[in-house]
């Protein structure tokens, strides 16, 4: 009998993905994955490059897809404050003049944009981010930062603007920042199985809480993966997930990036 390859999945490295991976590792649907962690932007590289079978992708790439398949009840959403994806600086919004878009996100980064045009009306140049640009957010100069490495900032920069409250007020919708996808066809019970593991990791948070650091003292684990992180797809979401895209098709790619001055 000729053994089947396992199923190459990418999911996202950050602490909110963590309830997921949990469902899939105590579920033995994970001997049929070979699983692996990046960054959002590395797992939309593999995805659009074909290098994995199921991800957890930043879902600003969907349309660079030629097909893909959502394949799950649940995501990484917020209804509202999000808290890890946030802009911060030492001035108001209105008085900064460039903004770095973090280079781990796809979507947070249009999502900025968007904010920008449509609901801060309010224009700034971008500056191309690279590991270690978040020491260099001061005076004018902002800087959108995503994931574990938010933890702690809001102590750190006297103004911050959560990204999942600015399109609450915007919209009014919950947001969808990463969905789970195949670029194959998937057997029906595969995809039910994952989607019954992904829900046992979300039914056992405590369980997983024993397993994992406290990020920070000032950081409520608990609070972030009940009350911030919000994984159910509803239908809320997907509408969102619409407005959102339809704005990415149709977004200019930003030309103007920059170096920042004096870096
Ligand atoms: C909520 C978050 O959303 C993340 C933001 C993403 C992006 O901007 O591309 C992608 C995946 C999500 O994990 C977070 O990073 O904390």
């Amino acid at each position: 009998m000729v053994a089947t390859p396992p199923l190459r999945l990418v999911a996202v490295s950050y602490l909110n993905t963590k309830p997921l991976l949990y469902g899939l590792l105590r579920n033995r649907i994970s001997d049929r994955l070979r699983m692996d962690l990046a960054v959002p932007s590395e797992c939309a590289r593999q995805v659009t490059e074909g290098e994995a079978d199921i991800a957890l992708v930043p879902v600003a790439v969907l349309p660079e897809l030629p097909y893909y398949e959502i394949i799950s009840d649940y995501c990484i959403g917020a209804d509202g404050a999000v808290a890890t994806v946030c802009l911060y600086g030492d001035v108001p919004l209105e008085q900064m003049t460039h903004i770095y878009l973090d280079h781990h996100s796809r979507t947070s980064v249009m999502l900025t944009r968007l904010l920008l045009e449509e609901y801060w009306q309010h224009e700034v140049v971008f500056l191309d981010a690279q590991d270690g640009y978040i020491d260099h957010i001061n005076g004018t100069i902002g800087g959108l930062v995503i994931g574990d490495r938010t933890i702690g900032l809001d102590q750190r920069f006297p103004y911050v603007y959560d990204l999942g409250t600015a399109w609450k007020k915007h919209t009014g919708l919950p947001f969808v920042f990463a969905a789970w996808i195949t670029t194959r066809k998937l057997p029906q019970s595969f995809v039910k199985e994952f989607n019954a593991a992904l829900r046992e990791g979300l039914d056992h948070l405590p369980q997983l809480q024993l397993l994992l650091p406290s990020p920070d003292p000032s950081f409520d684990l608990t609070a972030y993966f009940t009350h911030h992180i919000d994984y159910d797809l509803d239908a809320g979401k997907r509408e969102a997930l619409e407005r959102f895209l339809s704005y990415v098709r149709t977004a200019e790619p930003v030309g103007h990036f920059s170096d920042a001055p004096g870096y």
